[in-house]
């Protein structure tokens, strides 16, 4: 109740998936995760990133019960990891780096092997496989060695057998690394597609472009602490870079636009004025009035939005070089008018 006597309405929290406080892990006298936080709401994709070597498999396996923390509250799917692993394990589901696949038997036989280790009756155990090898299009492979499939298709299998016995939250680790685009882009729409069936993803990944497509939210791992969290658009406008583009054909008007407005960068040559922005609708808001009250008529308006690339390496202190820009990097161009 509140003091005037009116009932307070508490809200209740999302159900979060995934819940980690001061999480820390040190190997001898190396830190790697520092006491960090985590908050995964449920039916998500949390995407943890971190140049080579942050923590984030450590993290991944820690929160999967496959090792122990040094320290932290953690809880998964509701139950605590430390105090009763054996519920997380059988809420998860875990998709390494190296592949659980055995490359000797076939992908059915794999489904199979993974069903008698999540104990489930033979019948169902059957059942189960035929449908995840059919939904992941690998029915027509399914009675050939696993040696013989292609890297996506191993892949493929590999989060099939993931997905035995029915895991709500899937820990994806480098999902996607060493596959060929095509290959990428199918198992992009396998994980949206886990989503929308309601599964939680928390997934590493080195592609700052796969965290952008996929990610509800994202967490910077960096000498192990979280340097940023956020979605992929919040992250992009923290860092500086983000410009209004007006381009004009008529030279004459581009110098008298040049000349209403301060703090622009020009190019000449290209007729074109850069106005400093973050991007967001407030900000362009404003910049469109400014340009109203001048007497300003653009022949052309582009936004230029930071790449999640800029973020990275603001916040992990590297240098970006020609070699990083990704190959789309255009895509962040968004013609506005
Ligand atoms: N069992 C171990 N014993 C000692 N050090 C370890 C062990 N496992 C990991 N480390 C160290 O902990 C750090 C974090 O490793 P981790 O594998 O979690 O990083 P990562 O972010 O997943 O990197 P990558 O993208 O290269 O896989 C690294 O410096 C690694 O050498």
């Amino acid at each position: 109740m509140t003091p005037n006597g009116t009932p307070t309405i508490k809200k209740a929290p999302a159900a979060l998936a995934v819940a980690a406080t001061g999480l820390r892990k040190s190997y001898g006298d190396k830190t790697v995760l520092d006491g960090i936080d985590l908050a995964v709401p449920a039916g998500s994709v949390f995407s943890l990133l971190g140049p080579n070597g942050a923590g984030k498999t450590t993290a991944v396996k820690i929160l999967s019960t496959l090792i122990g923390a040094d320290g932290g509250d953690l809880r998964v799917g509701g139950h605590d990891v430390a105090a009763d692993p054996q519920a997380v394990r059988a809420a998860v589901g875990v998709t390494g780096q190296f592949s659980a696949v055995d490359s000797l038997i076939t992908g059915e036989e794999n489904m199979l092997l993974m069903a008698d280790l999540r104990h489930l009756p033979r019948a169902e155990g059957r059942r189960t496989a035929a449908e995840l090898l059919e939904r992941f299009d690998l029915a027509d492979a399914a009675k050939k060695p696993a040696s013989t499939y292609s890297g996506g298709m191993k892949r493929r299998l590999d989060i099939a057998m993931t997905l035995v016995g029915g895991p709500r939250i899937i820990f994806l680790d480098e999902p996607t690394t060493g596959l060929d685009p095509r290959a990428r882009h199918t198992m992009w729409r396998i994980i949206r597609e886990l989503v929308a069936g309601g599964v939680t993803v928390f997934l590493t990944t080195q592609y700052l472009e796969e965290a952008d497509e996929l990610a509800d939210r994202i967490a910077v791992l960096h000498q192990g602490r979280i340097a940023a969290e956020g979605s992929a658009e919040e992250l992009k406008r923290i860092v500086p870079g983000g410009h209004v583009r007006l381009r004009f054909t008529d030279p004459a008007a581009y110098r008298s636009a040049a000349a209403a407005l301060r703090e622009v960068t020009r190019d000449d040559e290209a007729l074109a004025l850069q106005i400093p922005s973050d991007g967001s609708q407030r900000e362009l808001r404003a910049v469109l009035d400014w340009l109203d009250a001048a007497g300003i008529e653009a022949d052309e308006l582009t936004v230029h939005t930071p790449d999640l690339d800029d973020v990275f390496f603001a916040l992990t202190g590297g240098t970006r070089t020609a070699t990083d820009a990704p190959a789309d990097a255009h895509q962040t161009e968004e013609t506005a008018r």
